[in-house]
């Protein structure tokens, strides 16, 4: 990390490396701006954002259809590249990542999940848990006890040997939360989670990111929902590729994650 983190920007990790003051955003974008060029006419989706995350905050982006939401979130998770502006993960610069760097700080770092949990189909719900895990170096024993200790957290104990497709909307969603979590992400990135869960689904998602972020967990989520959206603590309303608020919603539920321990690290 200190092989490239931002000038200026100071590094407030503590001796130990892993508890963290808050002082360094998770998330820091100067400028960032994206241009689909598909078949038709260039479509301007993000438009010069700027935009501060801090470790511990819930935040939701909320807007109408084609606002841009999704395509801010991929540029944040490496998914997409900016066409210019400048983005801060940690403290460290990551918009000239290649995408092997990318997917490491992906696999080790940002955790993510889509509105069609994308699990593995031939893979058991296990197997989808524990291969992020196996592929960022942990021992099959240690993928398996997160694999475990996540499954029960999420009401999926006796599950692990269905397959996705045996699962609901909600169970497989549950899973790609678990997936998403397994190596204690730095940042979760949820876009459209609930977008395709039925009232009950949505209800159970929305619990469940409410716990993980009271546990520090930063999390930033798309959504249409304004029920989800009012589980974060701060909404920002996205429109026509710019942020058109960025609103707290009370300090009271506001979470600092301070004195969690490797959950905000972002690492390398
Ligand atoms: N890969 C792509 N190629 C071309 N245009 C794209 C691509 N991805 C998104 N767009 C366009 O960019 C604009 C922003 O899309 P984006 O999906 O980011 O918006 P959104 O706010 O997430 O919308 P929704 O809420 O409907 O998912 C839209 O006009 C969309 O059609």
């Amino acid at each position: 990390m200190s092989d490239d983190a931002a000038p200026g920007v100071p590094d407030a990790r503590g001796p130990g490396g892993t508890v963290r003051t808050g002082t360094v955003p998770i998330v820091r974008a100067e400028g960032l701006t994206k241009t689909h060029r598909g078949e038709g006419a260039p479509v301007q989706a993000v438009r010069g954002v700027d935009l501060t995350v801090q470790p511990g905050e819930f935040v939701a982006v909320t807007g109408p259809s084609g606002a841009g939401k999704s395509t801010l979130l991929h540029l944040i998770g490496g998914l997409q590249r900016p066409d210019s502006g400048s983005l801060w993960l940690d403290g460290r610069q990551v918009d000239a990542y290649r995408e092997a760097r990318w997917a490491v700080l992906r696999r080790r770092s940002i955790g993510i999940v889509f509105q069609f949990f994308n699990l593995v189909s031939d893979l058991t719900v296990a197997d989808n848990v524990e291969l992020p895990a196996l592929l960022a170096g942990a021992s099959p024993r240690a993928a398996r006890d997160s694999r475990a200790e996540l499954l029960a957290e999420l009401g999926l104990e006796g599950r692990e040997r269905s397959m996705p497709g045996e699962l609901s909307g909600g169970e497989q969603q549950r899973v790609a939360l678990a997936r998403a979590l397994v190596n204690h992400p730095a940042l979760l990135l949820a876009d459209e989670p609930a977008g395709s869960l039925d009232s009950k689904g949505t209800r159970e998602v929305l619990r469940l990111l409410s716990r993980f972020h009271q546990r520090g967990q930063t999390i930033m989520l798309v959504t249409h929902d304004a029920r989800m959206a009012s589980a974060a603590d701060r909404v920002i309303s996205f429109f026509d590729g710019r942020i058109a608020d960025d609103a707290a919603l009370g300090e009271g539920r506001r979470s600092t994650g301070a004195g969690v321990s490797g959950v905000l690290e972002l690492k390398e």
